[in-house]
């Protein structure tokens, strides 16, 4: 099984294409696997092949009625006296054509009909399967992997799935009935008459193989053009405030021109692709059954044949052609079920990197002390560490703050807490047990970590602040919101806590965002809180009323802030100096302060912002 870990493919990568591409070896593996899941169905798989084989066979039945037909009415014409007779049998033969038409459209609907509901619960297991796979694979994995690829992925790929059944499995049984036992009459009527109607089928299940298989490979082509279009439309959508900005609506608008042109391109040589072929097959189609025609019409004129089986070769013929052709739609679903299907396999077969242990327990917090011994962090993918034997202590009721320059790895000390990734060297632990001991998810409901980018959902000011705990009281809701000094601008809203915050929030302004975030953590009362720059849109003033009322809030847990504003953090029991992912300096502010180092040159900068070094030309830019 393949891991999450930077050595399989989709770290490689950053498109999840490529997953399929390496995968492309185990194209039979892949197609047996969705055979076995639709057969987790067995009474609508049973159902669905029953009916195909009965509405094969009926449809195999039409032609030879239409040829004894032909003859009755020839022979009613040349009756006499037993006219009487030759009708009735006409009328006989009519009626059964009749009848037998009416059952195969019953039992053709059957057959669709349960043969597409086959592929879409399967269809809905795999897109269950998948959405709960990517709820539980890690940030390495998610760092790596584009949003939309994912997205394309959940479509396309299990739409291929969802069609192998109908478009592939059934066809084999429809078009191996009708073309096996179809020949065999028709061979065995007429040997000769029967070799040259099947003349065009060789042929045209070639050509339409061969078509089929090209235009999967542009499919293929087309799909990353469609994945490129969606990723230039996501950034255009999710930067939309940068574009407007800079005025670069022209130049976003020629990027996706590009690559509307390319797709375009490569739809018109499908649709190239798809005419010359219909037009060739029905070429060789006109031409047997003009061979037939000759060859049976001379057959006929010299009395060896009857004028009803030239008419049933004729509608053989015509029975045929479709699912001849069609031989290329089951080839094409064949392989692009085995592309698809590879692709949904590899995401579904990784191996969580970050999970819980074989009889990992809960987390029993007690305290909630937090320490950090002599953690080493390598992000998966990067060569040089990120953090170097980082150790330190915090206890309840502790407040430790983060400070250093950009890029020194305070965001990735936030981040090991909650394991969003796992440490490469030392441990961390809550109250002496390893975190990567204990049951992710009850870590997880005891650290609150609130981001600098505060991401809200498209729902009411309530449901944000409750996502952690749905049944939290409205009381609760409102207490968090309080300490989070949000409470009387919610109040104030024509409908207060019911207001529905736009998509990512953007009604709301960034400090509101991130005073929203807060609450939101808070609600969940984790044993140890973690503030990483969740001050930063947040003026001096507020900031210091939230640090007021969240003094008792405080008082129970582990506190960690990180900040690049000393203000936010100076009132911190120990306080971290992080450089190149080391700490370089610790100590309570007035520790620093008269230490003189690195964070007393911080403090000096930020209480005395004018710059002394010399101002950079405009040329330098
Ligand atoms: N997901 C990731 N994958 C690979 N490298 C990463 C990832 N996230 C961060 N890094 C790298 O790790 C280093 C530390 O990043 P981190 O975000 O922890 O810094 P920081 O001190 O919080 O910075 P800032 O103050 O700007 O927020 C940086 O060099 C960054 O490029």
């Amino acid at each position: 099984m393949k891991t999450e870990a930077v050595s399989s493919a989709e770290g490689r990568s950053n498109s999840f294409a490529h997953v399929a591409e390496a995968q492309w070896g185990q194209g039979l593996s892949t197609l047996v696997r969705i055979a076995r899941m639709n057969l987790r169905h067995p009474w609508l798989v049973t159902i669905t092949l029953v009916s195909t084989v009965i509405a094969s066979g009926l449809q195999l039945l039409i032609p030879q009625l239409l040829g004894r037909a032909v003859d009755e009415a020839h022979g009613l014409a040349t009756a006499g006296t037993a006219g009487q007779a030759a009708e009735s049998a006409l009328w006989m033969t009519a009626i059964l054509l009749l009848v037998v038409s009416v059952l195969r459209g019953i039992f053709t609907m059957t057959h669709n009909y349960f043969g597409e509901a086959v592929g879409h619960h399967c269809a809905y297991e795999l897109r269950l399967a998948c959405y709960e796979k990517l709820q539980r694979l890690s940030f390495s994995f998610h760092d790596r992997v584009h949003s939309g690829d994912l997205i394309m992925l959940g479509i396309i790929d299990i739409d291929g799935v969802r069609m192998f059944f109908a478009t592939g499995l059934l066809r084999v049984v429809l078009l191996g009935t009708l073309i096996g036992v179809g020949s065999y009459m028709l061979l065995s009527t007429d040997l000769m008459l029967g070799l040259l109607a099947l003349s065009f089928v060789p042929f045209v299940a070639w050509r339409s193989s061969t078509t089929q298989l090209r235009l999967r490979h542009t499919w293929l082509i087309l799909q990353e053009k469609m994945q490129a279009l969606s990723r230039v439309m996501d950034e255009n959508l999710g930067g939309i405030r940068v574009v407007r900005a800079f005025a670069a609506q022209q130049h976003e608008l020629d990027k996706y021109d590009r690559a509307s042109q390319d797709a375009l391109e490569l739809a018109h040589k499908r649709v190239d692709l798809r005419v010359g072929n219909t037009a060739t097959m029905n070429f060789s189609f006109f031409v047997s059954m003009g061979l037939v025609l000759g060859f049976g019409g001379a057959k006929v004129m010299a009395g060896d044949m009857s004028v009803g089986t030239l008419a049933s070769f004729l509608t053989f013929m015509t029975i045929l052609q479709m699912p001849v052709r069609q031989l290329g739609l089951m080839v094409n679903s064949f392989a692009r079920a085995s592309t698809c299907g590879s692709r949904l396999f590899a995401l579904l077969d990784l191996d969580l990197a970050i999970k819980d242990e074989p009889g990992a327990q809960d987390l029993v917090v007690r305290d909630g002390t937090l320490r950090f011994d002599n953690v080493d962090f390598t992000y998966p993918g990067n060569t040089e560490p990120t953090l170097r034997g980082v150790s330190f202590e915090a206890r309840k009721g502790e407040t430790v703050g983060i400070v250093g320059p950009p890029g020194s790895g305070k965001s990735t000390i936030a981040h090991l807490i909650p394991r969003f990734y796992d440490v490469s060297g030392g441990k961390i632990t809550i109250d002496g047990q390893d975190i990567s001991k204990v049951r992710l998810q009850s870590l997880r409901k005891s650290v609150g970590v609130v981001q600098q980018d505060s991401f809200l959902f498209t729902t009411s000011i309530e449901n944000n602040i409750a996502y952690g705990d749905p049944w939290a009281k409205e009381r609760r809701i409102e207490r968090a919101a309080e300490f989070a000094q949000l409470h009387n601008y919610i109040v104030g809203l024509p409908t207060g806590y019911n207001t529905v915050v736009g998509e990512r929030g953007v009604s709301l302004s960034g400090g509101q965002r991130q005073r929203l975030s807060i609450a939101r953590s808070l609600i969940l009362k984790p044993a140890v809180m973690v503030f990483d720059d969740s001050t930063a849109a947040i003026d001096a003033g507020t900031e210091q009323r939230i640090r007021g009322a969240m003094k008792r809030f405080a008082s129970d847990r582990v506190s960690l802030i990180i900040s690049h504003r000393l203000s936010s953090l100076m009132h911190a029991d120990q306080i971290l100096f992080i450089e190149n992912g080391q700490i370089v300096e610790r100590g309570t502010h007035e520790e620093l302060l008269a230490k003189g180092g690195r964070y007393r040159a911080l403090y000096d900068l930020q209480v005395r912002p004018e710059d002394d070094a010399a101002p950079l030309s405009e040329e330098a830019i």
